[in-house]
């Protein structure tokens, strides 16, 4: 078993029943700092009820969640979850549709950066500076001062995976990332998170077995609220209880 202090997420025995259905049952899963995870795994197996669990959306009734080694997450709830370095992107893009794409991550880096801002004079440079960062990463400086009710609908996606680095999180939450992305871009955003990654720890939950492909990361496969398989993408996918229960449905 992995160290609990080398790992950014810690997961163990974890268990959550809704009316009597264990929608999470007895759950292990451990991610190293700095590491990327996909999550995949049928309907209903559990994948957002996880992720509801490590940001205090939903509380666990048995088990340990651990963040960064020794935070136990159980004892927080969803705003201070959120403050000590997890950022969560939800599969439906929620950016202000009539801000331009710099105003929506000036939005996002000033709640991060309040403390920040009253502390120093630069700050406003600092700003800017991290706002160009962040439009490199997310391939949209040359949009920086389009509507972003403009974007593409996978653009979006990148503008808020933005917004969501602004935030500074040391753990990333991304839920189906490319659903109706086109194939283009969503090789793009395998080659975004990768570069995310080099920085951040991630989990991405996604159905597309190209794209997690494209991710080049080790695969953990749900099934009934509970790990079925664990490992690399060709071992994951060769694995009969995963071709009958997933991907040869
Ligand atoms: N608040 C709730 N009340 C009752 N049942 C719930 C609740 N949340 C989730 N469930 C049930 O728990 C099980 C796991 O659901 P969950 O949404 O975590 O699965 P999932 O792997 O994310 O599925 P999908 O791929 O469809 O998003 C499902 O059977 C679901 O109906």
């Amino acid at each position: 078993m992995t160290n609990r202090a080398d790992t950014i997420l810690y997961l163990d025995g974890v268990s959550v029943a809704f009316d009597g259905f264990k929608a999470i049952n007895n759950l292990s899963l451990v991610l190293k700092k700095g590491e990327m995870r996909a999550i995949i795994g049928p309907n209903g197996a559990g994948k957002t009820t996880m992720m509801d669990i490590v940001t205090g959306k939903t509380r666990p009734d048995d088990g340990s969640v651990y963040f960064d080694g020794t935070v136990d997450l159980t004892t927080h709830d969803e705003a201070e979850i959120a403050i000590l370095g997890i950022g969560r992107k939800f599969q439906k893009p929620t950016v202000f549709e009539s801000l331009t794409v710099e105003d929506n991550l000036a939005l996002a880096l000033s709640g991060s950066r309040r403390v920040f801002d009253k502390l120093f004079r630069k700050a406003g440079t600092e700003k800017d500076r991290r706002i160009r960062e962040i439009l490199e990463t997310i391939r949209l400086t040359h949009r920086r001062d389009w509507l972003a009710a403009r974007l593409s609908h996978g653009q979006k996606q990148w503008l808020e995976i933005g917004m969501l680095l602004g935030q500074d999180p040391k753990l990333l939450l991304v839920d189906e990332p490319v659903a109706g992305m086109t194939d283009a871009e969503t090789e793009e955003t395998a080659r975004l998170l990768r570069e995310i990654s080099a920085s951040h720890s991630v989990i991405v939950v996604e159905h597309d077995m190209h794209f997690v492909r494209e991710l080049g990361v080790k695969v953990t496969c749900l099934h009934e609220g509970s790990v079925l398989s664990e490992g690399s993408l060709d071992h994951v996918s060769s694995d009969p209880r995963v071709v009958e229960v997933y991907l040869g449905r």
